[in-house]
């Protein structure tokens, strides 16, 4: 895996800039630091205005693991093409299959009793997945194996893990590099930048994925790039803005606005 501070990674961003591109983002992790309570997650005003820029000068769309109704007042005024929830199970439009519903609410119980009470642990029921925290629970090994257990019990259901989290999302139902691509056949770019965690790597092994940038370094992952922490989202994000700026004006579309006039004259 490479730094996205490194000249490839220069590079990737300069060449999204100047190509029909699509950026893709994460959510819970990527966009917003993670935080213990899980409905105080939201992204810092610098992400938000940055994200918002990003939004005008490129087609953006979020793919969040939790509800999309949980997640749209969370990116509320900026200028996206599409958001997407419960990793890419939830569908865009209209409710949930109630089938769906139903076995969801069948996980949720199953899971609930073989955890028999376990201290700060929480589990998340969404339209079309669950969620089970464990970050704040002092036996995570002994409460992670029970859980486990169960969840490969339970039919149909599609199970990944996260840091201190187990996710259960109905098998037969897109997973976020399912929209993606999905999204991608809609929109026609020619790249497709994908950032996202450590829960994301069927997004970055998409094929629609041009390149996956990953929160962290993964021998495991199938990103090519990575950044150090959550933080550094902005540093890319403020240089996907002024490359795509600068493309801009170099471009066809605004050539008289840019750089002094070489004669002199008002441009
Ligand atoms: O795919 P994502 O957008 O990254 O969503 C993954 C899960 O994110 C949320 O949980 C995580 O973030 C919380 C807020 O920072 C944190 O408290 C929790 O420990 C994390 O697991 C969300 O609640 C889940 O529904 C998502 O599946």
């Amino acid at each position: 895996m490479t730094p996205i501070r490194s000249r490839e990674g220069v590079a990737l961003v300069e060449d999204a800039a100047r190509d029909r591109a699509l950026l893709a983002f994460d959510f819970d992790g990527t966009l917003a630091p993670h935080v213990e309570g899980r409905r105080a997650a939201t992204m810092r005003d610098s992400t938000r205005a940055l994200l918002r820029m990003a939004g005008i000068l490129y087609p953006c769309a979020v793919f969040s693991g939790g509800d999309r109704a949980d997640v749209l007042p969370r990116v509320a005024r900026v200028p996206l093409v599409a958001v997407f929830g419960n990793h890419g199970a939830e569908p865009e439009e209209g409710a949930p299959d109630p089938r769906i519903s139903r076995q969801v609410q069948a996980w949720a119980a199953a899971l609930r009793a073989v955890l028999d009470g376990a201290e700060g642990v929480d589990v998340e029921q969404k339209a079309v997945g669950i969620s089970v925290h464990y970050r704040r629970t002092l036996g995570r090994a002994d409460v992670q194996r029970r859980l486990l257990e169960v969840a490969s019990s339970l039919p149909g259901a599609r199970v990944f893990g996260g840091e201190a989290v187990l996710n259960l999302a109905p098998c037969d139902l897109p997973t976020k590099g399912n929209a993606l691509e999905a999204l991608a056949a809609r929109l026609g770019p020619r790249t497709v930048v994908f950032v996202g965690d450590d829960a994301d790597e069927d997004a970055f092994r998409s094929c629609a994925v041009t390149a996956g940038i990953r929160l962290g370094p993964s021998t495991a992952s199938a990103a090519r790039f990575y950044l150090r922490a959550q933080s550094d989202v902005d540093e890319l994000l403020r240089a996907l803005v002024a490359a795509r700026s600068r493309a801009a004006c170099l471009g066809e579309r605004w050539p008289q606005r840019c750089g002094a006039p070489k004669n002199g004259g008002d441009g």
